[in-house]
């Protein structure tokens, strides 16, 4: 690396070795700064990062990065618009700049009413937005200041003017806790310089250091030609790699501004800076491997999950990401009693059903002890995992988180898919049995995914169960906002009846006995299969 061409304003560092942002910036108002009739910004219940950036409208980056990324890592995230773009995974269209005044009034809006723990900014695409900024936190300080210096777009688009460099190194970043450039904005930084090297990046952290940020972070990953996202981090004496896995994906939109807005969550949170650097590279890290085979949009870079623990256990049960409700169309009910009386383990009737063409199972084993039930909800989930039909578990939301099931199917006696789904979190499948309008309401507004509406005709296998007929199905459908699924007495002989009814919403049959009260789980699952498709055909 050649040495820096630019004089950086030099300023005395606060010590090095505050851990915490516990104690008051450094930046203390002016006794005049803050007007007595204000009331003082109230304390917050939550960490609280306030983001200065722009709108991203692909919601890859910008503030739309920041709201995401604060809110997985636990942080209230409030927001200044300094632009908004028009963006998505092809590049930046457009530019609309705020303009100035409005930026001020946001930022008076934010800082004089809530306490906000950190600042982080992004876009700050004109000379005097940075200025109201640096007013503003001088005016209202906070206990850190993280700048994302974002100059380009990783699409190669200006997000800047060229006049604004100087004049962040040498008033923003002086106020600024840490400075996280990537390798391009390092160089831009330091007049053009060229960067291909960790050396390279170690002397580009210094040179930045000296403009007087408390710690500089210069971002590996851009660099070609590593296995590795190294990153450089620098606190005025000691110079820090860390490493990462370079994820390979066309998903990265936006992780810059990820990882400054998860450092400021971090700080928020109370950590000292290189920790909170060190779980801000994990987490980009972990969200760019979830999301590293999603095609999204057209153009060369997409965005990433930042919510995708959400979808992880223990928040989500099994792999289902969305519910489909076509898989409602073959859905298989297993009865232990049927099973025993065949011969059948509960294993074998899943394999059997699943590879007759079920489309979903329910495991509803009412007389099975919980220890040996859950023994065989695992493998069951084994099975379905491997054939992609979702398993659901028969009210016992205990099985169905231990075994790491797709789901729940609850009845109006067991708790209420709300309380369900406060248990299993939002990536699950639950569906409700409901057997008139006001049950199918209650199920949509407690969040299910499905009803399940019978008995359709007299059963043996459920006691004192009323027969709704055709018309009580059609009544309970028409009124449900989710998919029904038909049961009761369903078997080859009536099954295509009831989806020759065309019902829009009626999306399947549930079955029991038809299949599980059965010599041959297979063959019979495969003839109703068949039927059930060649009845939809005629609809
Ligand atoms: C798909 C489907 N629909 C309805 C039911 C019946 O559930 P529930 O009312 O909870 O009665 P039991 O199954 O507990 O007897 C179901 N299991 N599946
Ligand atoms: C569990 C249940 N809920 C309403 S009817 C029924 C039993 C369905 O069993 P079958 O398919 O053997 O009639």
């Amino acid at each position: 690396m050649s040495s820096a061409p630019l004089q950086p304003i030099l300023r005395p560092h606060p010590p090095s070795s505050i851990s915490s942002f516990s104690s008051p910036r450094r930046t203390q108002p002016s006794p005049r700064a803050r007007p007595c009739r204000l009331a003082a910004a109230r304390e917050m219940p939550w960490p609280h990062v306030l983001t200065v950036a722009g709108s991203d409208s692909g919601g890859g980056a910008g503030i739309q990065a920041d709201v995401k990324a604060c809110a997985a890592l636990g942080a209230y995230c409030s927001s200044v618009i300094t632009a908004v773009t028009a963006q998505n995974t092809a590049g930046v269209q457009g530019v609309h700049l705020v303009p100035e005044g409005f930026i001020r009034k946001q930022l008076n809006s934010v800082l004089s009413d809530m306490s906000v723990d950190v600042v982080k900014t992004g876009m700050l695409p004109s000379v005097g937005i940075v200025q109201i900024l640096c007013e503003s936190l001088r005016k209202f300080p906070v206990k850190a200041l993280v700048v994302d210096p974002v100059m380009v777009s990783t699409s190669g688009d200006s997000l800047s003017d060229p006049s604004t460099l100087t004049n962040y190194r040498d008033e923003l970043f002086a106020m600024a806790d840490i400075v996280t450039p990537n390798v391009k904005e390092a160089s831009k930084l330091l007049g053009g310089v060229s960067l291909h090297t960790v050396s390279d990046m170690r002397d580009a952290a210094a040179s930045i250091y000296k403009f007087g940020p408390r710690y500089v972070l210069v971002k590996g990953g851009d660099m070609p030609d590593s296995s590795e996202a190294i990153d450089v981090f620098y606190d005025g004496k000691e110079f820090i790699e860390l490493r990462g896995h370079r994820i390979k994906t066309c998903n990265t939109h936006g992780t810059g501004c990820t990882l400054a807005s998860s450092i400021a969550a971090e700080l928020a949170k109370g950590s000292t800076m290189l920790h909170a650097v060190r779980v801000a590279k994990n987490f980009v890290e972990s969200a760019l491997d979830h999301s590293k085979d999603l095609t999204i949009g057209n153009g060369p870079q997409g965005p990433f999950d930042h919510l995708f623990r959400l979808k992880c256990p223990p928040y989500n049960i099994g792999s289902q990401q969305r519910f489909n409700q076509d898989s409602l169309f073959l859905y298989v009910v297993t009865d232990s009693r049927m099973n025993k009386r065949w011969g059948h383990s509960i294993e074998d009737a899943v394999k059997d059903a699943i590879e007759g063409g079920a489309t979903i199972v329910q495991l509803r084993e009412k007389d099975a002890e919980s220890r040996e039930f859950l023994k065989a909800a695992k493998a069951c989930v084994e099975i379905c995992k491997s054939s992609g039909v979702p398993l659901l578990i028969n009210d016992r939301v205990d099985i169905a988180l231990a075994c790491n099931a797709d789901g729940v199917h609850v009845g109006q006696s067991d708790i209420s898919a709300r309380e369900v789904r406060e248990l299993l979190g939002p990536g699950k499948i639950i569906g409700v049995s409901c057997k008139t309008p006001a049950q199918a309401e209650q199920a949509w507004n407690d969040g299910a995914d499905y009803i399940g509406c019978g008995g359709v005709f007299p059963t043996m296998t459920k006691a004192n169960n009323p027969t709704l007929g055709f018309e009580g199905l059609k009544t309970v459908c028409l009124a449900s906002k989710l998919p029904v699924v038909a049961i009761g007495g369903i078997n080859t002989t009536n099954a295509g009846s009831v989806m020759e009814l065309g019902i829009p919403n009626l999306k399947g049959v549930a079955v029991v006995s038809a299949l599980f009260d059965r010599e041959c789980v297979m063959t019979e699952t495969r003839n109703l299969r068949s039927i059930l498709t060649s009845a939809l055909c005629s609809v």
